[in-house]
């Protein structure tokens, strides 16, 4: 049976990886690369993001009862990823296959030429078959530095790499309407791009050893969809969960995409710590940024004020009047020439659309 996609990344959370106690579930592990195989014997290419190098930590060392939280995290990551790498490497060569650690942090995300070269890495070892197995530099990601969880960073790897589609595996079948232990919660099964609302179902609840929680799964998912890439909830420790998720005949829910963006675009909605200034701009202007399924640029007779400084080619945050941010764009001049032209007709774009990303939810 032909496959939907043909580009795939694999989120796979701590507790799908680890037992009740903390220690790493190998038979669980060897299932999941037994069915990324599977796929990529379909042809399809799998990039993993893998979570469980603290988990893995704790079952090769005691942290110490002296060590803060940030540095028990940094000792139990750093000991604990070589063995996280080493079980795939092991379980993957009893298929023939070789896999690749790509550890990153917040920082490679910053600057389009870094992102870039990240980028050609990733295409490098798709091309040679190597499956790139990614998860967040935990030893230097500290505090501000860090990705809200592994949800975040899988997000901006499938919006890297124009993925097809991003399964994220988690202990719960998907999104419930209630606490997912309750037997009148039931399963989302799909969600629009244009749906909201969803949060409300969410508790505070987390999993054992999960970090960001459903509530970032779920804002990352639609904001993942919103770039034209399919997003699929689902749990990890179900038997043959990923070619059930594709084949439609697992449980899951489904963010539907939206037509896709382009690779500008993907980029500029995860571009935050970029941003070197604010453009505010005025009711007129938001009303027309968000109008639905119109292609409009951001010209400097709507712009109110600009705090910061900026040259041709950096990202600018789009603000209204109350400061209220409305989205990212690419500047198409400087700050000299925008001052000089703010407020007036019949000048050129400060952003033109190809170069702009709206936040999903302006209404
Ligand atoms: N409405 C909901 N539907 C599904 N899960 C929910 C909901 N509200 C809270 N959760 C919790 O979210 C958890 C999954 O998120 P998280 O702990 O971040 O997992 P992971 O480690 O896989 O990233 C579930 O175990 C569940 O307890
Ligand atoms: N980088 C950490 C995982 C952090 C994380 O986001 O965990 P999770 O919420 O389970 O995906 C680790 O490998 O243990």
């Amino acid at each position: 049976m032909p496959l939907p996609y043909r580009r795939l990344v694999v989120k796979i959370g701590s507790n799908v990886l680890t037992q009740d106690n903390g220690l790493p579930d190998l038979p669980r592990m060897a299932h999941l690369v037994d069915q990324i195989v599977q796929l990529k014997a379909q042809g399809l290419e799998v990039i993993v993001v893998s979570s469980g190098a603290v988990a893995a930590g704790r079952s090769l060392i005691t942290v110490p009862a002296q060590a803060d939280a940030v540095r028990s995290r940094q000792l139990l990551a750093a000991v604990g990823q070589v063995k996280l790498l080493s079980t795939y490497a092991e379980l993957l060569a009893k298929h023939g296959l070789l896999c690749a650690q790509v550890l990153v942090t917040k920082e490679d995300f910053r600057d389009r030429q870094h992102y870039l070269n990240m980028r050609n890495c990733f295409q490098e070892l798709l091309q040679q078959q190597v499956i790139p197995i990614v998860n967040e530099n935990d030893v230097i990601s500290v505090t501000e530095l860090m990705f809200t969880d592994n949800d975040e960073l899988a997000s901006l790897i499938a919006a890297q790499l124009d993925a097809d589609a991003l399964i994220i595996l988690s202990n719960v079948d998907g999104i419930f309407t209630g606490d997912p232990r309750l037997p009148d919660s039931e399963l989302i099964r799909e969600i629009a791009p244009a749906d909201t609302g969803f949060e409300q179902f969410i508790t505070a609840q987390r999993s054992q050893f999960g970090r960001g929680g459903m509530l970032t799964k779920c804002h990352m998912a639609h904001k993942v969809a919103k770039l034209g890439i399919s997003v699929h909830i689902a749990n990890g420790k179900t038997t043959d969960i990923l070619p059930g998720v594709l084949a439609g005949t697992a449980l899951s829910t489904w963010f539907r995409p939206s037509k896709t963006a382009s690779g500008k675009k993907k980029w500029l909605a995860h571009a935050h710590s970029a941003v070197k200034a604010t453009v505010r701009v005025n009711a007129g202007a938001r009303a027309a940024l968000s109008t639905p399924g119109k292609a409009v640029s951001l010209l400097p007779v709507g712009i109110l004020g600009i705090e910061g400084e900026f040259k041709k080619g950096d990202i600018v945050q789009i603000a209204d009047e109350a400061g209220l941010s409305l989205g990212l764009g690419i500047a198409e001049y400087g700050l000299d020439k925008a001052l000089e032209r703010l407020g007036h007709q019949h000048q050129r774009p400060l952003v033109h659309y190809d170069y702009l990303f709206l936040n999903p939810d302006l209404a």
